[in-house]
């Protein structure tokens, strides 16, 4: 064979991430003589502690700024909006993407979601009837459940995992007698309930206490295949063409400065995420004219919705002090290496206790009562009226209890503490992502992320701070609040923050705000606002004269042979936790490129070995 031969695949796959890695290894497995290439930007993750053991997400994450080993850190412009800041995102960079560094809470869009991108954006077979089964297909979901939207035999194990904390079943219980309008459920992923508490379960799984990620359930799990060849550490640079038809992918590998070349007979997919898909676009010729000719590109496709459209969800944490007899996570996540040793040799044996959990038992989808919209003002309530009115499956909020602290310097290292997070849906707010090199795909990205532009989004986070505090105050663990990470209330204001406290009892009256500890509250959002790391929308499937970069079939406008297959093509933002939603466009960009090509999908089975 000639080495351009043995250069060349059938598909190309530029990034193994969540999406990518499902799409890649639903092909392969169906269809033995296929010839797949997957491009990937960071290190393997096969059996490597950090990515397969649960509690290892948050380390992971504390230290990507330091080693940045699995993350590549995007820093966006400072706005004003978030009191001129500078937002990390840190997307995972590594096989596997984000599903082998991300917290694992196992959150499902809304059903109207998917039906708006069928409806509204123009894309057949894109609705929530298409989508449940495919997503029912790759999931195998443990708890207990009546819901039949949940799978049986698919890869990836869902379960409440081992090792539950008494933090979350106390939250549970103070919210079901605090809280009348809401109620606690068994099951609020059918893709229906927006307004309600109950167990979060994860993508681990609870026979070998193993994070559920894609490489090792779609990709490692095939390895006795010789279809699929894994190119890590493998940067894309930008798409090669011949006229417009895509032929093959220019690429750089970590620590050469050489440019390698790979040939792709029948198609190339990105599917490096709503941050590098865009990009890479960008350097092959697609997008603005403007945004090309500025870095010298000469356009090959005007395609102005390239990059635009960036949605997140953006996140606060709140911190709370809690009493001894709280079990948390702390020791773990912040104690030395020879303590989190201690539990290896138990995860190691059993797959059971601490190592196999996240520390985030109970979460909730939240949607603001009609007496909590009239204090939440003018913007928020012409927002619900003109989207959320409309959707009762739509949740505002989506949070929980972390029974741990989860930031750099813990107040005490014998303390315990709580976490309870908080992230706005659908933000008003959009942002963007474009290149600032013509060719160097390590040069930091132009990113506008938007945040709090809108006055609604600030609203919604002001609403869910006051109801978030009141169920704290009001659980026996309660000890008071950590003041960097609340709001710094006026002097002798009734609302302030004590660091040292004793709980209150469920019927005890409400903390009355002033506008002063309103303006707090909002000024404290802004200041400390981040990323939920839910980035999507960056290439958006929606009609071409709407500013869309792929049509239904997630063919690039304008090319052939090219697809993009990742959360960059959702054309709209989703109510829930992300990692299902790429799951979803995995799943589906298999089934169209196997009806494109004329090839077989079978229903994918993970070997026990790897999972
Ligand atoms: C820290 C963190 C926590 C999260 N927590 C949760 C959670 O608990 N629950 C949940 O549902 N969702 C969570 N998410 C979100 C979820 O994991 C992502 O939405 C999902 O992984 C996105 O899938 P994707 O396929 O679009 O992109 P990714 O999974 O990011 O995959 C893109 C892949 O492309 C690679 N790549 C990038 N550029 C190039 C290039 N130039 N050449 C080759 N390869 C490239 C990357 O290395 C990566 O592997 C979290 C994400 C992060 C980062």
């Amino acid at each position: 064979m000639s080495s351009l031969q043995e250069n060349t695949f059938d598909i190309i796959f530029v990034g193994g991430g969540a999406a990518g890695s499902v799409a890649a290894g639903k092909l392969a497995a169906a269809n033995p003589d296929l010839r797949i290439l997957i491009l990937e930007a960071g290190p393997h993750s096969l059996d490597v502690e950090r990515n397969v053991q649960p509690v290892r997400y948050m380390i992971n994450l504390l230290n990507a700024n330091k080693e940045a080993k699995n993350f590549t850190l995007h820093i966006s412009q400072p706005t004003e909006a978030v009191a001129n800041r500078q937002i990390v995102f840190p997307a995972g960079r590594v096989l596997g993407g984000g599903s082998s560094v991300n917290f694992m809470v196992y959150t499902r869009a809304s059903a109207s979601d998917y039906d708006g991108w069928e409806k509204d954006h123009g894309n057949p077979g894109w609705g929530s009837e298409a989508l449940i089964p495919l997503l029912k297909e790759i999931e195998t979901y443990c708890p207990r459940t009546l819901n039949s939207t949940h799978g049986t035999s698919g890869p990836l194990k869902i379960s409440f995992a081992d090792g539950h904390t008494n933090v979350a079943a106390q939250f549970l219980d103070v919210v079901e007698e605090y809280d009348q309008d809401r109620r606690l459920t068994e099951d609020w992923n059918d893709f229906k309930e927006a307004n309600a508490y109950g167990i979060w379960a994860k993508y681990i799984n609870n026979e070998t206490g193993r994070r559920s990620d894609t490489a090792h359930n779609f990709l490692y799990n095939q390895s006795d295949s010789n279809n699929i060849v894994i190119r890590t550490e493998s940067r894309a640079i930008r798409v090669l063409f011949e006229g417009t038809c895509a032929t093959g992918v220019e690429y750089v590998v970590v620590g050469q400065e050489v440019i390698s070349k790979a040939h792709a007979a029948k198609l190339v997919v990105l599917s490096s995420g709503a941050f590098a898909s865009p990009a890479i676009l960008e350097r092959s010729g697609i997008g603005s004219e403007q945004v090309l000719r500025k870095h010298g590109i000469e356009p090959l496709v005007d395609l102005p919705g390239v990059g635009e459209n960036f949605n997140d969800h953006s996140l606060i944490f709140t911190y709370y002090s809690l009493s001894d007899e709280a079990e948390t996570i702390d020791h773990i996540l912040q104690g030395s290496v020879s303590e989190l040793q201690e539990h290896v040799q138990q995860w190691r044996e059993t797959g059971k206790g601490l190592i196999a959990h996240n520390g985030l038992n109970a979460g909730f989808k939240l949607r603001p009562s009609p007496e909590d919209r009239k204090k939440m003002g003018p913007a928020f309530e012409k927002r619900w009226n003109g989207f959320y009115a409309l959707c009762p499956d739509k949740p505002v909020l989506v949070g929980g209890p972390v029974a741990a602290w989860t930031s750099a310097n813990i107040p005490r290292r014998d303390g315990k503490y709580m976490n309870l997070l908080y992230c706005s849906m659908y933000p008003a707010s959009t942002g963007s992502v474009h290149i600032t090199s013509a060719l160097d795909p390590y040069h930091p990205l132009n990113f506008y992320h938007g945040y709090f532009e809108d006055d609604s989004d600030l609203a919604v986070f002001q609403w869910a701070y006051k109801h978030l505090r009141e169920v704290a105050r009001r659980m026996p663990f309660y000890r008071g609040e950590i003041q960097d990470f609340h709001p710094a209330f006026p002097e002798g204001s009734e609302a302030a923050c004590k660091a040292e406290n004793m709980p209150v009892a469920p019927d005890a009256p409400k903390i009355a705000y002033s506008a002063e500890d309103d303006a707090a509250i909002d000024d404290y959002h802004r200041r400390t606002i981040k990323t939920a790391w839910h980035a999507l929308g960056t290439c958006a499937m929606k009609p071409r004269e709407k500013n869309g970069v792929v049509d239904s079939r997630l063919n690039v406008y304008g090319t052939k042979n090219l697809k993009v297959a990742d959360l960059s093509i959702c054309p709209d933002n989703v109510g829930a936790n992300t990692y299902n939603t790429a799951l979803a466009v995995g799943s589906k960009a298999a089934v169209l490129i196997a009806e494109d090509l004329g090839l077989k999908l079978k229903h994918v089975v993970a070997e026990q070995a790897h999972l």
